[in-house]
């Protein structure tokens, strides 16, 4: 028989601490809050099994039923040559090997756990999912770096990432605000990595990342877009090896670098520290500024969603971003924002708002049954 994929999922969860001391939680459909921590030692290959050892007899203990037939798995950068998901095979993940330097904090540890999933249960299917197939879409300007022609031709160009979050919110919209969700759209995904796409009939024509998940808006502990004058001047002058740019970039920089205080936004909206706000107001300034730059790729804007743990939860952010978007017909209602409705546009407004939780997972299991299904 065909797999079918139930509309709520049995149970889910996660396996949070990984490379510290890895826990697993998990929720059941009945809302049951399951938490353990997971035996482990050495380094992240060996605490990446473990986990997955430990899910597994987890799950087998508490779902004696339970048959896995397949495993889905998030992989964040699929390169010029992975535009839809895909069976994972040993030649497969050589291949996503190499984008390694291009998402590093996330590509080794997507690829560690299809590798472990691999040695445990040898004999289901694995599905890799990627986050850059969405954007494949774009017209080849919106995926072009004014560099010399023979660079570009290798590779280096836009990606974009969030794709399996903005596919998600995508496909949702229409339920949400009807015909619009054809026009001009801009997703805000807010989350620790942030980005925004614009969106005509549903399809990517534009986005904030880039060649790597460091472009763009401001994010928890990433720069966001910098002037490459700023790399050059910190090599040339300060001594500064990629290593050392990596981290900076990376880990030292966006909310938890402007503030000092933290990367968290929760914390800084509730800081009184004149750095948090400060932090707070790049954060939404640059959305502002990026909204403007996907309004005109997308040739107008019918409606603005926001997404993520910040675009769900952070009403203030929401706020001050509608404010600085008045000129382009966004008009939010207070009362709504802050009671995170799902439409919180004003009746007045030209522009739909919208506040969606997004799905990841949800996405990668409709994946991963499409592709083994069909
Ligand atoms: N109630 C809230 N108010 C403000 N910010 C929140 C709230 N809940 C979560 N966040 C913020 O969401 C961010 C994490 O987003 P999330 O999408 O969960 O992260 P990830 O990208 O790791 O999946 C953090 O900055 C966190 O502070
Ligand atoms: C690609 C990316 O930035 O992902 P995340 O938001 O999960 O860090
Ligand atoms: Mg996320």
């Amino acid at each position: 028989a065909e797999p079918q994929l139930a509309d709520t999922p049995a149970l889910s969860g996660q396996v949070e601490g990984i490379g510290a001391t890895p826990e697993l939680t998990a929720r059941d459909a009945s809302g049951e809050r399951f938490q353990e921590p997971v035996t482990t030692a050495g380094g992240q290959t060996e605490q990446h099994r473990d986990s997955l050892t430990h899910l597994f007899r987890w799950l087998t203990a508490h779902n004696p039923d339970l048959e896995i037939v397949a495993a889905g798995h998030r992989v964040v950068h699929g390169g010029e040559r992975y535009s839809a998901p895909v069976r994972l095979t040993e030649a497969v993940l050589q291949e996503l090997d190499h984008f390694v330097p291009l998402a590093p904090l996330h590509q080794p540890h997507n690829l560690r756990a299809v590798r472990a999933v691999a040695a445990l249960l040898p004999e289901i299917p694995q599905v890799g999912c990627f986050d850059t197939a969405f954007h494949r879409t774009q017209p080849p300007l919106a995926q072009a770096f004014a560099l010399p022609r023979a660079l570009s031709a290798e590779g280096v160009k836009r990606y974009g990432f969030h794709g399996l979050s903005y596919d998600y919110v995508a496909r949702s919209l229409p339920g949400v605000i009807g015909e619009r969700a054809h026009g001009a759209v801009v997703i805000a995904h807010l989350g620790n990595g942030s980005s925004m796409c614009a969106l005509r009939d549903g399809k990517s024509v534009a986005t904030t990342m880039g060649f790597t998940a460091v472009e763009g808006l401001v994010m928890g502990t990433r720069s966001g877009s910098l002037d490459p004058g700023v790399l050059l001047y910190l090599m040339d002058q300060k001594g500064m090896d990629a290593k050392a740019l990596t981290r900076l970039v990376y880990k030292e920089s966006g909310l938890l670098g402007v503030s000092g205080i933290s990367q968290d936004m929760r914390t800084l909206l509730a800081s009184a520290a004149p750095e948090a706000r400060e932090a707070v107001d790049l954060y939404c300034y640059r959305i502002a500024r990026e909204l403007g730059s996907l309004a005109a790729a997308a040739g107008g804007l019918d409606a603005l969603v926001f997404t993520g743990g910040i675009g769900e939860h952070a009403a203030p952010v929401r706020e001050k971003v509608a404010e600085l978007s008045a000129w382009l017909g966004v008009k939010i209602d207070p009362a709504a924002n802050a009671a995170h409705t799902t439409r919180i546009d004003s009746a007045d407004s030209k522009v739909a708002v919208a506040v969606m939780p997004t799905n990841e997972e949800g996405m990668i299991a409709r994946y991963t049954v499409e592709l083994l299904g069909g």
